[in-house]
């Protein structure tokens, strides 16, 4: 296969984007920022509830590098020359500004294994372990959750979801399982499924995205977990023993106190996704409702905790 490369400004990343899949046949397109790694490098993603910087809502990186893969060679070239030959409204070319870089042969290579291989089976504790459908358990595995990559977040790897499972396998008692568990923001449904795999029963898992309710239901069905109600947030009713939530920082404060409100006396709230520096503001926002402690840490991310008396 061969790569077209395109040096590109933000204004124009999606309508270039577009005529290449659209109009010219490219079996796919991505977009780069051409300053990565280097001091110019910007973010173009704030947090959810966070205003999203200029670029983001233009498209793309102020310098871009757009890159088309094509089957051979005469299909790119040809998909170059008419992509600047596009008239604009005005009579000029469509894409001023747009620098072809070049064309890059793409080696071949299998990349069901290549994608594949990124995932390594992940340790939570010594016997439980989350596990790709392509490996094997390792040896002492003696609960194994089985969650391959997909569109929703959550596979095991990010700290923030390891810290959680973490929790569920220190504080779970299979002799006195929980009743009911929340994960609020559940993503891939891998804490509802941690939970479930540790006796818990009546497990509501919700997301604002789609995407994460299907593969939340998909991935508890591959490992024989049922959960109770799998939806959107409004789903989440009453009181639970356990309210698990591995969101952000800005969601996490405006849902102080609604997941407060969900944490059932003697219950507990466990919460990741929040950075070192960011502990005392989120402390102080729950305040009003529950008294957070920090209850792990890893990578600079930390889990806090707290009791409902
Ligand atoms: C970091 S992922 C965590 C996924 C999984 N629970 C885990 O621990 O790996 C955060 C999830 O929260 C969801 N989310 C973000 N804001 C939310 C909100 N206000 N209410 C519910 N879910 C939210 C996102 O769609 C995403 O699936």
């Amino acid at each position: 296969m061969i790569e077209l490369t395109l040096l590109c400004p933000a204004d124009q990343v999606d309508a270039v984007s577009d005529a290449l899949m659209e109009e010219l046949d490219a079996l796919a397109v991505t977009v780069e920022d051409a300053d990565a790694d280097t001091p110019d490098e910007a973010p173009i993603f704030g947090e959810p509830g966070m205003p999203a910087t200029l670029s983001a809502s233009i498209g793309g990186w102020q310098r871009s590098v757009v890159k088309a893969l094509f089957n051979d060679e005469d299909a790119a070239t040809d998909a170059c020359t008419l992509l600047l030959a596009q008239d604009g409204e005005d009579g000029d070319s469509a894409f001023t500004d747009l620098h072809v870089q070049g064309l890059y042969p793409v080696a071949d290579q299998d990349w069901v294994r290549l994608t594949q291989s990124q995932f390594e089976p992940v340790l939570i504790t010594s016997e439980f372990w989350i596990v790709p459908s392509w490996h094997k358990p390792p040896a002492g595995a003696t609960r194994v959750m089985r969650l391959d990559p997909g569109l929703a977040f959550g596979t095991g790897t990010h700290p923030t979801t390891r810290m959680c499972l973490r929790w569920i396998a220190r504080h779970a008692d299979l002799a006195n399982p929980w009743p009911r568990v929340l994960d609020y923001g559940c993503g891939s449904g891998i804490l509802a499924i941690g939970a479930g795999l540790h006796g818990a029963r009546d497990i509501d898992a919700v997301d604002i995205d789609f995407a994460a309710v299907e593969s939340s239901r998909a991935n508890a069905a591959a490992n024989g977990v049922t959960l109770h109600r799998v939806g959107l947030p409004d789903l989440a009713e009453g009181q639970y023993p356990v309210v698990l939530a591995n969101i952000l920082a800005a969601p996490l404060k405006l849902l102080a106190p609604l997941l407060s409100g969900h944490v059932a006396p003697g219950g507990s709230l466990v919460m990741a996704g929040l950075l070192e520096r960011q502990i005392e503001e989120l402390q102080a926002t729950y305040a009003p409702w529950l008294a957070l402690e920090v209850a792990d840490r890893e990578d600079g991310w930390v889990l806090l905790t707290a009791r409902r008396p």
